[in-house]
């Protein structure tokens, strides 16, 4: 008989908790971490997660715990669900607790600041992990959506096959259909990027745009992914998949979406700290949208959509301003 297998989610919040009723459903014995104690003890008592997955009843196999030790303990997979720019210092503590060979797994779609690292990156350089027991799952995965076991499908990346097919297998429900891919850099490229370009897709929306301007941005959004993923040693068929366009077409057309709905406040006028103070939850393109920029000028590629996004959010330019600089780029070829 095989034995059950075991996973710790850090971080209580709506992908977290969503990405552990997969876990569960699928079979694993899933403890969550988080940071309150009230939440906690409401997920173990209620079996709902009130603050982020309202009227959601959760998995008998799945429990919250505020100590990392115990989430940690003999865990097959360590999953990783916190916002981007909190990884690095929520990690260094909770490495020493970690469970030795755990296979640890990043939901994160953000770049860090400063380092310009992805997730994977940042979890290699605190945990010491060979880059072949890093997973990433990615793709078009509104959290509320999957926790209403709505379908959808994902993808599974690992540089080692073998551990992403395990991964898969740990996941794979009927409503969560993963499918593995060894293209770590293009499939973390194309989330964190996306949520840049919801945010402009966003804006368009909350400026009356129409359809034709949101059928531009996610073309050429997917464009400028593509050449950043080129110049970072990705597959560029990575982009036309679930981890590239499949989850930039969720994002730019769901109301679901935190950047996209971020992108639309901004759109119709409210200031950046306005938009903040009605956003509940991470919206990682606002601060990703300039390390991407800065990983494109690292690398030498030209991304006109992200630096229009950081001067909108980061810099005060108006988004009417902004429209008329985008639109009056020199003329080129379309590739
Ligand atoms: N919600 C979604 O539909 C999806 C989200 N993601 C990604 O998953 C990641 C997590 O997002 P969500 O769960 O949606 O965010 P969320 O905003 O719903 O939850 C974030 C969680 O992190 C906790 N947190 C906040 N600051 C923290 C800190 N300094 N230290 C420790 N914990 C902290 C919050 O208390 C909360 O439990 C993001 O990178 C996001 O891009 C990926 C796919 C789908
Ligand atoms: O990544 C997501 C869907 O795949 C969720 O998008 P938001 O973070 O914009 O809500």
């Amino acid at each position: 008989m095989t034995r059950t297998l075991k996973a710790a989610v850090f971080g209580t919040g709506s992908w977290g908790t969503a990405f552990g009723m997969v876990l569960a459903d699928a079979g694993c014995d899933v403890t969550l971490w988080g940071r309150r104690a009230a939440l906690a003890d409401a997920v173990n008592s209620t079996r709902t997660n009130p603050d982020y997955l309202p009227g959601v009843e959760l998995p008998r196999n799945l429990r919250a715990t505020t100590d990392p030790a115990e989430a940690a303990d003999g865990a097959d997979f360590t999953v990783l669900a916190v916002p981007s720019q909190t990884l690095r210092e929520n990690l260094a503590a909770w490495a020493p607790l970690l469970t030795p060979d755990t296979v640890l797994v990043s939901l994160m779609k953000g770049v860090e600041l400063g380092s310009a690292m992805r997730m994977s990156e940042v979890i290699e350089d605190v945990t010491k992990a060979a880059a072949e027991r890093v997973a990433v799952v990615t793709g078009p995965n509104l959290a509320r959506e999957i926790a209403a076991r709505q379908p959808a499908a994902s993808v599974v990346a690992c540089r080692d096959e073998a551990v992403a097919q395990r991964l898969q297998a740990a996941c794979h429900t009927p409503y969560f259909r993963p499918y593995t891919n060894t293209d770590v850099v293009g499939c973390e490229l194309g989330g964190a990027v996306k949520n840049v370009i919801g945010l402009a897709v966003g804006i368009a929306d909350g400026m009356g745009l129409g359809d034709n301007a949101k059928g531009s941005l996610i073309t050429r959004g997917l464009a400028e992914t593509t050449r950043l993923g080129l110049a970072m040693g990705a597959d560029p068929l990575t982009f036309s998949g679930l981890a590239g366009l499949g989850d930039l077409v969720a994002t730019c057309s769901s109301p679901l979406s935190r950047n996209h709905t971020f992108g639309t406040n901004l759109g119709k006028g409210m200031t950046l700290q306005e938009t903040i103070a009605v956003t509940k939850q991470t919206a990682e393109g606002v601060k990703s949208c300039e390390s991407v920029l800065d990983l494109a000028r690292r690398h030498g590629v030209d991304m006109p959509i992200t630096e229009t996004v950081v001067g909108i959010v980061h810099e005060g330019t108006p988004p009417m301003v902004a429209l008329k600089e985008l639109m009056a780029r020199s003329a080129k070829a379309e590739r």
